[in-house]
């Protein structure tokens, strides 16, 4: 079995994971890791938008070897796989169980939390290139300054630790960033949790849809490889993931969109909590509902619907790549 991954750190890591439970399930499985370059990892300096998204950037060439059956599987960050498009052929035919689902803060070397808190982040450049999280990030410091920061996870940081400036796609650059929102479980993949100074709770900064449930994905009709694939599935993970997935597909929300959602369980119960965030911080609209657990779908319309009736339409618009340049 060929599992397709992206090839930086913690896309193997991901990969490594989903082949370990694999091997443990059926020992005599014979499981290879084939890795891909991406238009997205090649490209540092752009917003991902021209590239449709990181979804689009990401994902796309890894499904066409799929479909053409140089591989079986792909390994993806559910957060990454976007929310508003069909891909009937294809079936996300294993979640794996999710990791933390947190957002944290990494400091440079040298800087203090303490500093930081007590001047609301003022003085402070914070580097993310996700709306949500600098939509927070306006809400949670108004003093800090946010600035759009790329890279793979651990380049990311290195590039944070060395005091880099981003280029951006219109020639200008920023930073150095003096601090780092990133998924505490991306940097856990990559042995960097270490460097995380404060854990944001899912209440203060609401993940991503999906943010720490690794996916794969296999071709639907391919009934060998979802076989192997049912038996390293996390039913909780997966009732999570189709809750929230549901708000994005309600909300149309494309890859980069100012939309956050997360679901919890408690016995037969699921809590499903969603927001979506003006970029610049001054609107932000939240909506959390329960339902039953095993109607995860039914739950994340409710919440979805909510939302557009308090306005979230217009504020996902606003953030919306032009429809040029998905074709870029
Ligand atoms: N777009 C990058 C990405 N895709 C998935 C993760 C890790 C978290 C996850 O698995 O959901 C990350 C890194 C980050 O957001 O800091």
């Amino acid at each position: 079995m060929k599992i397709g991954t992206r090839k930086s750190a913690m896309a193997l890591a991901q990969t490594e994971a989903i082949a370990r439970l694999l091997r443990v399930a059926d020992p005599t499985l014979d499981v290879e890791i084939v890795k891909f370059e991406t238009r997205g990892d090649q490209d540092q300096t752009s917003k991902l938008l021209r590239h449709g998204g990181k979804g689009g950037a990401f994902v796309a060439e890894i499904r066409e070897a799929m479909r053409g059956g140089e591989l079986q599987a792909a390994m993806h960050s559910l957060k990454d796989v976007p929310g508003n498009e069909e891909t009937p052929d294809l079936i996300i035919a294993a979640t794996l169980p999710r990791d933390a689902a947190n957002d944290a803060l990494v400091l440079r070397p040298g800087l203090s939390l303490d500093v930081f808190r007590a001047s609301s982040g003022k003085g402070f450049k914070i580097g993310t290139n996700a709306v949500r999280r600098a939509a927070y990030l306006r809400r949670l410091f108004p003093e800090a300054t946010v600035i759009h920061f790329r890279g793979a996870a651990d380049s990311r940081v290195a590039k944070l630790d060395r005091g880099d400036k981003q280029r951006l796609p219109d020639g200008g650059e920023v930073g150095p960033a003096d601090a780092l929102v990133m998924a505490r479980s991306g940097l856990e993949r990559i042995g960097m949790a270490p460097r995380i100074v404060h854990d944001f709770s899912v209440r203060e900064m609401l993940p991503a849809v999906g943010q720490g449930i690794v996916a794969v994905e296999c071709v639907e009709k391919d009934w060998v490889t979802r076989g192997r694939l049912a038996k390293i599935e996390d039913v909780q993970s997966r009732l999570c993931a189709e809750a929230e997935r549901e708000v994005l597909w309600v909300l149309n929300g494309h890859c980069n969109s100012p939309i956050a959602g997360h679901a919890t369980l408690a016995g037969n119960e699921m809590t499903l909590t969603a927001a979506v965030l003006d970029e610049a911080g001054d609107r932000f609209i939240e909506v959390s509902l329960q339902g039953a657990a095993d109607r995860p779908r039914e739950l994340g319309r409710a919440v979805g619907l909510d939302l557009l009736d308090k306005g979230a339409a217009e504020i996902i618009a606003r953030t919306r790549p032009e429809e040029d340049s998905l074709l870029a």
